[in-house]
């Protein structure tokens, strides 16, 4: 079961980060209450590390009991751990230093402190993946053993990128896998880790949140049926929930019928 695409358009991207941010907060209570436990993907980018910055500021960032949230990561910059290019270091900075987080359940992809290669990463981030899933019953990844995931974020580059998974490169194309290593990033730094695309499509929700005029016309080819390899944004569906979350700018070249049906807030 996949969950067609639902879009919100915000005012601004302060407006959308901030919207954003209480729905999380919102969506890892009602986790916790259903499940004892809540769990999220994280992304890096501009909005992914900004939305951060939103939960920390937002009062009601203590309705959830933030030692029982499990922290995932879609992509991470396979840099040196104290990199300010690092997705983990930035989230860090923006919301995570800030929480009474419980170590064992903050889960970063390796660096180049700890690994050779960008594969080797991805091998061990698939090993942990199964190692959190052992217990769990989440067929979601079909024959990769992934735990569940409640939201997963995902920014978007103006190439429709998500994660690290580019336009035609094999990343995007990965079926059997739960991460890859990626070389030749066209967006520095070359060297990345991701998740793939099915490990993506088995989270029980999928928010995207975008901003600004650079983004439109991917958001708009996504949404109008571009392929996953032409546009990896448009092959991204949650099992339970696809949300869109745009500013107005990036939503400027949505298809007529998505841009009606959207809810402008
Ligand atoms: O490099 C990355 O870029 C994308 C999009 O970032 P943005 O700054 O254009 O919003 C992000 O989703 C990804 O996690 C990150 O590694």
């Amino acid at each position: 079961m996949t969950a067609e695409p639902v879009v919100h358009i915000h005012p601004d991207a302060d407006v959308l980060t901030a919207a954003a941010a209480r729905r999380l907060i919102g969506r890892l209570d009602i986790a916790q209450k259903q499940h004892g436990t809540a769990s999220v993907v994280l992304t890096g980018g501009t909005l992914g590390i900004n939305m951060l910055r939103a939960v920390a500021a937002d009062p009601s960032r203590s309705d959830v009991d933030w030692k029982r949230v499990d922290f995932w990561w879609g992509d991470e910059r396979f840099v040196a751990k104290d990199s300010p290019d690092r997705n983990e270091l930035q989230a860090r900075k923006a919301l995570l230093d800030l929480l009474d987080v419980d170590e064992a359940r903050v889960h970063p992809f390796g660096s180049t402190d700890d690994f050779e290669s960008p594969q080797a990463a991805a091998e061990a981030y698939a090993s942990e993946l199964r190692r959190a899933a052992a217990g769990e019953t989440n067929d979601g990844g079909g024959n990769l053993a992934v735990p569940r995931f409640d939201v997963l974020l995902l920014g978007m580059g103006p190439d429709g990128h998500i994660a690290s998974l580019f336009p035609d490169m094999a990343g995007i194309r990965e079926q059997q896998l739960a991460a890859v290593g990626v070389e030749d990033s066209p967006k520095p730094p070359p060297q990345r880790v991701s998740l793939t695309l099915p490990v993506i499509n088995s989270a029980e929700e999928i928010w995207f949140v975008v901003a600004g005029e650079d983004k439109a016309c991917a958001a708009g080819l996504a949404l109008a049926g571009a392929t996953e390899v032409q546009v990896p944004a448009a092959g991204a569906r949650g099992r339970h929930e696809t949300l869109w979350l745009l500013d107005q700018a990036a939503a400027g070249q949505l298809p007529d019928a998505l841009r009606a049906a959207g809810e402008t807030f």
